[in-house]
């Protein structure tokens, strides 16, 4: 069978998208390769997905000649590994990088003439509720949009912006999954602070996170609606939102998006 996705570092975010692309049977197993200089994890990966696995890159790049070539190493050793790659002369038909903050003009430098698309997943692809952004460079035709989208939509949700805002995207919802995370075990931890047992705090604190979003989502309501809708007059949770804000809680996790959304930028440069 034809190798027709090559993957160049086999991490959290490259399986994450790569055990829903498997199950939703956008590619066959034997059709992806991975490179990854652990030897755990490529056994791993070969064990769990049964794909092709390689401690070389430029055997994945030879693999997918013509065809997707998908980035998924840290932005720090993309200089490193775009070297390695262009060094085999071989041209994939797209390439695809999820790296935080490295830039489309730093893609088409190293794969010259390669039409390359920039996009920020995030982790709840795994799940097939992700969120990806995608923005194309300059040789990007219409089918190559619509093949990344094809890609990221069987992962969750896609939506296309201009290069400028990647950055802010990451900040976002790139990073995102890893607030909220802490937002529901901050509210076990409250919920454990007020006598309740830690199984249920837990229970609770994430289907009342889940819960909400799906709520904001599925009625469009603006999320001050639902604040309101939730706050009786004298009651709970205003007492509960009144030290929201007094810790900053609101503009804490204003702060948090836009340090991460520097913090791309940082590493793209
Ligand atoms: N983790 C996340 O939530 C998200 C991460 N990203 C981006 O995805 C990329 C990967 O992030 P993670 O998966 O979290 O990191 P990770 O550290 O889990 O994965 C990177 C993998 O690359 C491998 N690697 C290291 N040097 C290599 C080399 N020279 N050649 C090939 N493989 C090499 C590592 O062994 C590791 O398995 C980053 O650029 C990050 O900015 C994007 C969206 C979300
Ligand atoms: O923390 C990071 O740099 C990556 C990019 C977005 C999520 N994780």
């Amino acid at each position: 069978m034809t190798i027709k996705f090559g993957i160049i570092g086999g991490g959290v975010m490259a399986e994450a998208l790569l055990s829903r692309l498997i199950l939703q049977g956008i590619y066959q197993p034997q059709e992806v390769i991975v490179s990854e200089p652990q030897p755990s994890r490529r056994g791993f990966l070969v064990q769990q997905y049964g794909v092709y696995v390689t401690a070389e890159n430029q055997e994945v790049a030879r693999a997918v000649a013509a065809e997707v070539l998908f980035l998924a190493i840290k932005p720090q050793v993309f200089e490193t590994v775009a070297t390695e790659l262009s060094a085999t002369a071989i041209m994939p038909s797209l390439v695809i990088s999820i790296l935080a903050g490295v830039p489309l003009s730093k893609l088409e430098a190293a794969f010259p003439t390669v039409p390359a698309i920039r996009a920020m997943p995030n982790t709840p692809a795994t799940v097939g509720a992700g969120m990806t952004a995608i923005a194309p460079g300059k040789h990007v035709q219409l089918h190559h949009l619509e093949q990344a989208q094809h890609l990221f939509k069987a992962v969750g949700e896609v939506v296309e912006v201009p290069e400028a805002l990647m950055d802010a995207v990451t900040g976002l919802s790139g990073s995102g999954p890893g607030y909220v995370a802490i937002v529901v075990e901050a509210l076990t931890d409250g919920g454990v602070a007020a006598g309740l047992p830690r199984a249920i705090a837990s229970q609770l604190a994430l289907q009342t996170v889940l819960g909400t979003a799906q709520l904001l989502k599925d009625s469009r309501i603006h999320p001050a609606e639902l604040k309101d809708r939730v706050t009786s007059p004298g009651g709970t949770t205003i007492a509960g939102i009144a030290e929201l804000e007094r810790y900053g809680f609101r503009s804490a996790l204003i702060e948090a998006v836009k340090a991460a959304a520097i913090r791309s930028k940082t590493l793209g440069s």
